[in-house]
């Protein structure tokens, strides 16, 4: 057999088992005019596939173009609850990242009540009397801010003089190790890669120098969105790694690890706990009106559950637990609505400090939806960043600057009047809304008519100066750290971002 002819047997061979290249063959016994008409065959096909092929791909790239993407933006002063609600959006769509992330939050939960000691022990600090005070001053309670780190730079009239509280100083000097723990707790979250990230050095006991409060520790801690504590924090970015491999040195974990803070947490827990079930102290926080209870990030009232040695923190913790954003932190979540099904969700968490105000402009042009969020419970506090500035006040010029932009004139918009749970434990306590808005004048000071009195102020606002008289406004009273009724307003507020969405799209 000629050498040339080989190829062509083999390929028969394997033709055998391959019906496609069996059928492509040329015939055994083609003339040259037979082979001309076949290749100008194989072309014109190759042709008309290329052709297909093309259609196909052209189709799949305007289908992506064109699939629904949502971009949304959550927005409200410092405290409104942005990140809370974000959280609730992680809980409901991506829940099993929301619980791998759980025990990073540790750390925070972990600084959230040390600082509150911190605060206690500050209001504690026995002060010079340098002039009368008038505990009957209604407007006493704004210079209050809501935070628990923050200290005022006013002093309420009451805060001077008052009930002594004996044991005070020691529970300074028994409490001493939980301030350093801060200062490290501080560090770790702020700059989670360094060394000591992942190493809690040993930490001295009782040190005999004299507590003092440090300016930098009265203000609140900031993580910045590009770090990375919640790995540094997460079970393997420490050195606790699970399983434990033997003689490895590694542990099971962290509360096997010495250096842990958990455990300057455990040892100080009772002390903790007499101090805050001390009635002179609770006295004395009425003084200076320091209503923790209210105070973002507040755990005192379970000290022994989140002080034990293994300790993971639930869902609600990590709802209730307060770290300031700065920046803006991007979120992407697949959500499926009706019959739209894995529609890709950009969720955009910004700071809401007025200095961080200046980061939100950029995000206007592309969004579709604005979730804004105004604690209507904070009607009788100020703002920690300006003490002369009222929180609800700086919410409406807020909300007016947002409703008013031209920008965002086809942006719908969703406004949640939150922390509504915080606004009827105020108003059962009998704090009147009347001595902060003089605008509400003799209305019934209850939860239906306070509720209702903002509901009108906020979407009259918007009727006022909205360039879109057109755009819908939805309203919701809410208490965003409620992962049962959030999760009934979230998927609400999703179909009609979505409806809204698609229309400005045309696809409906
Ligand atoms: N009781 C109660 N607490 C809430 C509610 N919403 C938020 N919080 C708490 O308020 C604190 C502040 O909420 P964040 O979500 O951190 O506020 P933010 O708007 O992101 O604040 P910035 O990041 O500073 O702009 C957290 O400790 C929350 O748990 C609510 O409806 N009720
Ligand atoms: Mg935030």
């Amino acid at each position: 057999m000629a050498k040339g002819k080989q190829p062509v047997y083999a390929a028969r061979r394997r033709s055998l088992s391959d019906p496609l290249a069996a059928a492509l063959l040329p015939p055994p016994n083609e003339t040259l005019d037979e082979r001309e008409s076949r290749l100008k065959a194989a072309t014109d096909a190759k042709l008309v596939s290329d052709g297909i092929d093309e259609m196909i791909r052209h189709e799949r790239n305007h289908r992506k173009k064109s699939r629904a993407e949502v971009q949304v933006l959550l927005l409200g002063q410092s405290e409104s609850g942005k990140s809370t609600c974000l959280k609730q959006f992680q809980l409901l769509h991506n829940t099993a990242a929301f619980h791998a992330e759980r025990i990073a939050w540790r750390a925070v939960i972990y600084l959230n009540l040390v600082r509150s000691v911190r605060r206690i022990l500050d209001a504690l600090q026995p002060e010079p009397e340098v002039e009368e005070h008038d505990d009957t001053d209604p407007l006493a309670y704004s210079l209050e801010p809501a935070s628990v780190i923050i200290s005022s730079s006013g002093r309420p009239p009451s805060a001077i003089s008052g009930t002594k509280v004996p044991n005070y100083e020691g529970y300074r000097r028994r409490l001493q190790p939980l301030m350093q723990l801060e200062d490290r707790l501080i560090r770790l979250l702020s700059s989670p890669e360094e060394d000591e990230a992942t190493h809690f050095g040993p930490w001295d006991h009782f040190a005999p120098q004299p507590y003092t409060i440090v300016g930098s520790k009265t203000k609140e801690v900031t993580v910045h969105t590009s770090t990375n504590w919640k790995k540094a924090f997460s079970l393997g970015g420490s050195k606790s790694k699970s399983p434990k491999s033997p003689n490895s040195g590694e542990i099971e974990g962290w509360w096997e690890d010495p250096d842990d803070p958990v455990h300057t947490l455990h040892a100080c827990a009772p002390y903790m706990q007499e101090m805050w079930r001390d009635q002179n102290v609770r006295q004395r926080l009425r003084e200076k009106r320091i209503r923790l209870e209210e105070s973002s990030g507040f755990y005192l009232d379970e000290i022994p559950r989140i002080t034990a040695k293994k300790y993971i923190p639930t869902d609600a913790d990590v709802l209730k637990a307060r770290l300031k954003t700065m920046g803006v932190v991007e979120h992407t979540f697949s959500i499926s609505s009706g019959s739209n099904r894995g529609v890709q969700w950009k969720i955009y968490d910004v700071g809401g400090a007025r200095n961080q105000r200046q980061a939100w402009a950029p995000y206007f042009e592309d969004i579709n939806a604005i979730i804004f969020l105004a604690p209507i419970s904070a009607f009788d506090q100020v703002l920690a960043e300006d003490t002369s500035v009222n929180r609800v006040e700086d919410s409406l010029q807020l909300w007016q600057s947002v409703v008013s932009n031209k920008l965002l004139a086809k942006v719908n918009i969703v406004l949640f009047l939150n922390k509504c749970d915080l606004l009827q434990a105020k108003l059962d306590a009998g704090v009147r809304l009347n001595h902060y808005m003089i605008s509400y004048g003799d209305r019934p000071n209850d939860y239906e008519s306070v509720s209702k009195y903002f509901r009108n102020k906020f979407g009259a606002l918007h009727h006022a100066v909205t360039p879109n008289k057109e755009r819908e406004l939805y309203i919701h009273l809410t208490a965003v750290t409620d992962t049962r009724r959030t999760a009934t307003i979230i998927s609400n507020v999703r179909d009609i971002i979505i409806k809204g969405n698609l229309k400005t799209m045309k696809l409906v």
